[in-house]
C-alpha cells in the first residue's frame, strides 16, 4: 500500500498543491518554514484522519481562509488482498464537523477509517516519550493499537466520552455526594471498554518488547538490554472495586483519580530507568526503536508496510545514527517512506547510486512544491 498521488488545497501554508509520488522513497528538501512538516501533516491526516500532534483541525486551515482539502490516491501491491486505487478525500471546515470520504462515501465514525493506511512518523522531538508525563506514552499505545484493533478504538472512545462526562457530575456535584446514582452507572458502562483495553494494552507489551530489543540492537549496536513494563491500577484492583474505593477522593478532587487513563509505560535500561541512566546517544536510539517496533507491529497487525514519516531526521540525530536508520527503511523491508532535509547535499548523498525508478525529489519553498525536472540528473 502506498500513496500515488496527493492534492492539498489551502491546507497550511499550501494554498494548492498537486503532487504524484513515488512508492518507494519521496525527500522533500527546503529552507526552515518552506512547508516540509506540513506536507509529512497532510500525509499523516489522510492516513489517520487527524494531525500527528493531536492539534485542532482548525490550525490546519491555510491562515485567511474558511476551510482546507485534502485528496490522496492510495494504491496498492500486488500482494495486498485488495487490488483497486482508494481515493481518500478530508474536508475541513472552521465550526463544522470534519467530514473524510473513502471513494466518495462519507464515513460516519473515524474508528471506520484508523487502520486502514497504517502510518509510522518520526520526529525529531520524540525523546519526549521517554522525558515528558504519561500522556504521550500512553498515546503510542493507542495509536498502535487503535491502527490495528478498530474495536479498540471504539472502546477507547467510548471510555473518554464515560470518563468527561463523569468528571463533568464530579465538577457539578462540588464536593457534594451523588444521590442520583449517575456515578453508579457511568462507572457500570465503563467497565466493558476498561476490560477491552485493559487486555489489549497487556498483550501489546510481549510482541512490542522483542521488537523494541531487536531495532535496539540494529540501531545502536549496544549490548545493554531495553525493556518495557505496563503499569496499570488496574493491575492490582478490579475496576468496580478501585472506583469504589476512589469515590471519596474523586468527589473532593472533583475528578477521576483512578483507571486506565492514568496507565503507564515504564523504559527501562538493565533494569535502570532509562530517562535517569541513559546517555542522549542511547536515548535517541531508544526513541527511534519504539518507532521501528511500532512499524513492524503495525505491519504484522494490518498486513500491510506502513507509510513511513521521517521529518527532520539528519538535523536533530548524529551521522551514524542516521547511516544505520536510513540503511534500514531504505531496504526492501520497508514500504513507502517520505524524507524531509534542509540540505540537498545530504538527500543526494542518500540517493547517490540508488536506481531513480525508486525514488523522488522534491524542492519545497514558501509553500509550493516542486518535483525536479530529472530526478536522475542529481
Ligand atoms: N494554517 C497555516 N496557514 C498558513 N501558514 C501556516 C499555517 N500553519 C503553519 N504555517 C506556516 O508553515 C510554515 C512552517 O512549515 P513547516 O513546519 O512545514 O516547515 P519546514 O519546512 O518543515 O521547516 P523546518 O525545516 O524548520 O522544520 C511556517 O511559516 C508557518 O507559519
Amino acid at each position: 500500500m502506498h500513496l500515488t498521488s496527493l492534492i492539498l488545497t489551502q491546507f497550511k501554508n499550501y494554498e494548492f498543491q498537486r503532487l504524484t509520488l513515488s512508492p518507494r522513497l519521496n525527500c522533500f528538501v527546503g529552507a526552515n518554514g518552506a512547508g516540509k512538516t506540513n506536507l509529512l501533516e497532510a500525509v499523516y491526516y489522510l492516513c489517520m484522519g487527524k494531525s500527528y500532534n493531536s492539534s485542532p483541525d482548525q490550525y490546519a486551515v491555510r491562515h485567511g481562509d474558511d476551510g482546507s482539502r485534502l485528496e490522496g490516491l492510495f494504491g496498492f501491491d500486488a500482494e495486498d488482498a485488495k487490488s483497486e486505487k482508494d481515493r481518500i478525500v478530508i474536508k475541513i471546515q472552521k465550526r463544522k464537523r470534519k467530514i473524510i470520504e473513502r471513494n466518495g462515501t462519507a464515513y460516519e465514525r473515524l474508528t471506520e477509517h484508523v487502520g486502514r493506511y497504517p502510518v509510522v512518523i518520526i520526529v525529531p522531538d520524540d525523546s519526549r516519550l521517554v522525558l515528558e508525563g504519561s500522556e504521550i506514552r500512553r498515546r503510542l499505545l493507542d495509536n498502535s493499537l487503535s491502527q490495528t484493533d478498530p474495536v479498540y478504538l471504539s472502546h477507547l472512545v467510548a471510555y473518554n466520552k464515560l470518563l468527561a462526562n463523569r468528571n463533568a457530575l464530579l465538577k457539578e456535584l462540588d464536593g457534594r455526594k451523588d444521590t442520583t446514582g449517575l456515578l453508579d452507572i457511568y462507572d457500570q458502562q465503563m467497565q466493558a471498554p476498561v476490560a477491552y483495553i485493559l487486555e489489549k494494552r497487556q498483550a501489546f507489551i510481549g510482541p512490542f518488547t522483542e521488537l523494541l530489543t531487536e531495532a535496539y540492537a540494529a540501531i545502536s549496536g549496544e549490548r545493554e538490554s531495553v525493556a518495557i513494563t505496563y503499569k496499570s491500577q488496574l493491575h492490582d484492583t478490579p475496576w468496580l472495586e478501585l472506583m469504589a474505593e476512589r469515590r471519596e477522593k474523586d468527589r473532593v478532587l472533583q475528578r477521576t483519580t483512578a483507571g486506565i487513563h492514568r496507565d503507564d509505560l515504564v523504559f527501562t535500561q538493565d533494569g535502570h530507568p532509562l530517562r535517569r541512566v541513559a546517555s542522549q546517544g542511547q536515548l535517541k536510539s531508544f526513541v527511534l526503536s519504539l518507532k521501528l517496533a511500532q512499524y513492524r507491529l503495525l505491519e504484522r497487525g494490518t498486513r500491510r508496510p506502513p507509510i513511513l514519516l521521517l521529518d527532520d531526521i539528519f538535523d536533530k540525530l548524529d551521522r551514524d545514527r542516521v547511516r544505520q536508520l536510513l540503511e534500514l527503511v531504505l531496504s526492501s523491508a520497508f514500504g513507502q517512506v517520505f524524507i524531509t532535509d534542509t540540505d540537498p547535499e545530504r538527500v543526494t548523498a542518500l540517493i547517490d547510486g540508488k536506481d531513480a525508478t525508486d525514488w523522488k525529489r522534491f524542492l519545497v519553498a514558501e509553500g509550493k512544491i516542486e518535483q525536479e525536472e530529472d530526478s536522475t540528473a542529481v
